[in-house]
């Protein structure tokens, strides 16, 4: 019952009327095939019972038949395999979008506080899992179920009492590889996990270079990842070992089934005179009714492991995500004119954490000046930004800018109003001009260049191999931190909105960057309001006032 629930879950949410299409070319292809198993078996027959009493094999019947049998075969069933192929790569490309999608609109709360490995392997390893269902599994169970229907009559007819026994030893075959269900699931349940410990030692060595090398933490992070992987192989192994396990027992019904089918042909014809063609028409459907009961016993214990990873895909769609209702007539545009914040007696605690770290907490910045926000570490200088700008919710009280209160006007208009700086900007692989750009998607070349200008950047970004056209690296590796501050300048210059919030912007940089930085900083300053996350007395000095968080 639950995994018919998680199949519903996985059609309606990525396929809707299109499984109409999808399932519909499965169940075509599947009684297709069953109708060539039974054409199949008749002709076998036919020719047979023709050759052996000394007539034509090659009479009309015969040959309409061959030719039949050989368009649907050949043709008409391949041209579905092709229709079903697309439809399901588009399920699958589907999938990994609403996935992606998903992961966009959660709460950064949800990054801060899970790992970036555990987020890799459910966009990965169980996405993947979860598409490949569409991209073979469904076909692989269903399609045998159709064929033994469609021939089970047919067989019957031909000769009840052979073809009862038979079916008796299938069902026998298959009951035992069902029993191994509940066991595999358990196992990809376990390997799911592990997969996850697995790309979590990934992204702690990717993201943690530096440090794992001055400490040394190799043979740390390296013993992680091995055991992670052991594990991982162990399970994978004992998984595998159940797998052959059941295809031996599979295999040994297939032989016992082959031996019974000969002794009980034989009575057949002693007994009931029956006809050499008609014993071969059996066994040529016979083969292909057990062939898919084998199919049957491989794939349905195959499909339950992989709807354990669809599971915990369909899981995380159902996260909280971040909401962005917006005041419906509300133009950010307008309220720039004013854009003084306040908080009103703010009441904020981390979720799961008793220790509030604001009650009752006010504060009142104007605009058209800058500020710099200080206080002891730990005291909640970033919170503070991080409600501002709708990061997390508190839980009393209220935020205003421009006397608009931020949850009235939602999260995307109150993030128009701001642009914010972090201690290490994030750059995209992209070029130098698309990251600025990144400020306002609209702004043309020469207002990207001025932005630079304002930030300081122009000058050491022509003297990049490329210029403007320079491909930054991943992260932005390839400048310097102060490089990388004053393209992150640019960018929030072009975005042009009236707050702007720096995170410890200058932190880590020398003099003269910092110099150049706070330079682009007091520009920016006419008619916005600047606010500065700040330790350095330096810093605080180039602020019109300081306001400090006890
Ligand atoms: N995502 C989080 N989940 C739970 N607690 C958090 C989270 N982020 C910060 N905290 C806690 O909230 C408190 C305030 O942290 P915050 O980063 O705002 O302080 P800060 O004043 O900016 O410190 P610093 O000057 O050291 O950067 C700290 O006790 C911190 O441990």
């Amino acid at each position: 019952m639950k995994n018919l629930r998680i199949i519903k879950q996985l059609v309606v949410r990525f396929q809707g009327w299109r499984a109409i299409l999808y399932f519909g070319e499965i169940i075509l292809m599947g009684i297709i095939n069953g109708i060539t198993v039974v054409m199949l078996s008749d002709i076998v027959g036919l020719i047979t019972d023709t050759a052996v009493s000394g007539g034509n094999i090659w009479d009309t019947d015969i040959v309409k038949r061959i030719i039949i049998f050989s368009v649907l075969e050949f043709g008409v069933s391949n041209i579905l395999g092709v229709c079903y192929n697309n439809e399901a790569k588009r399920t699958g490309a589907t999938m990994r979008n609403i996935v992606f999608g998903k992961a966009l609109m959660l709460p950064v709360s949800f990054y801060e506080n899970n790992h970036t490995g555990d987020f890799m392997s459910k966009l990965t390893y169980d996405t993947n899992m979860a598409s490949g269902i569409f991209g073979s599994r469904f076909r692989r169970v269903m399609m045998p179920v159709i064929i033994v229907c469609v021939c089970v009559v047919p067989m019957f007819m031909k000769c009840p009492p052979v073809m009862a026994g038979l079916l008796v030893l299938c069902i026998l075959s298959l009951a035992l590889n069902l029993a191994m269900v509940p066991v595999l699931a358990g196992y990809s349940r376990s390997i799911s996990d592990d997969n996850k410990a697995i790309s979590r030692s990934v992204t702690d060595m990717l993201q943690g270079m530096e440090t794992i090398r001055m400490f040394p933490l190799q043979s740390v992070i390296g013993q992680k990842y091995n055991e992670a992987n052991e594990r991982c192989g162990r399970n994978m192994k004992k998984q595998g070992r159940i797998e052959s396990v059941v295809a031996a027992l599979r295999n040994a019904f297939d032989l016992i089934g082959a031996v019974a089918f000969l002794a009980m042909g034989i009575i057949y014809i002693q007994k009931y005179n029956g006809k050499v063609g008609s014993l071969l028409a059996l066994y040529t459907m016979y083969g292909a009714f057990q062939y898919n009961f084998l199919m049957m016993g491989q794939y349905i214990p195959s499909l339950t492991s992989w709807l354990v990873n669809a599971e915990r895909v369909l899981e995380f769609l159902e996260l909280p995500e971040e909401s962005f209702r917006n005041c419906s007539d509300y133009n950010a545009a307008n309220v720039p004119a004013q854009a003084d914040v306040e908080f009103d007696n703010i009441t904020f605690a981390y979720e799961g954490q008793e220790q509030k770290i604001f009650d009752g907490y006010s504060a009142a910045f104007t605009m058209g000046k800058s500020y710099a926000i200080t206080g002891e570490s730990g005291r909640g200088k970033s919170t503070l930004m991080k409600i501002l700008m709708g990061f997390y919710r508190i839980s009393g009280g209220s935020i205003r800018i421009g006397g608009h209160d931020i949850y009235e006007l939602g999260l995307e208009n109150t993030r128009k109003l701001i642009a914010y700086i972090p201690q290490e900007p994030y750059m995209f692989h992209d070029t130098v001009r698309e990251n600025i750009r990144n400020g306002n998607p609209a702004a043309s070349d020469e207002e990207i260049i001025r932005a630079a200008k304002k930030a300081n950047a122009h000058d050491f970004i022509l003297q990049l191999e490329n210029g403007y056209d320079t491909i930054l690296g991943e992260r932005g590796n390839t400048l310097s931190g102060g490089q990388r501050q004053r393209v992150a300048i640019a960018r929030a210059i072009l975005k042009n909105a009236p707050v702007i919030i720096l995170d410890e912007a200058t932190s880590a940089l020398d003099n003269e960057s910092e110099q150049l930085i706070q330079q682009s900083i007091n520009d920016m300053k006419d008619g916005r309001l600047i606010l500065m996350i700040a330790h350095r007395p330096s810093t605080i000095a180039t602020a019109d006032a300081e306001w400090r968080i006890v």
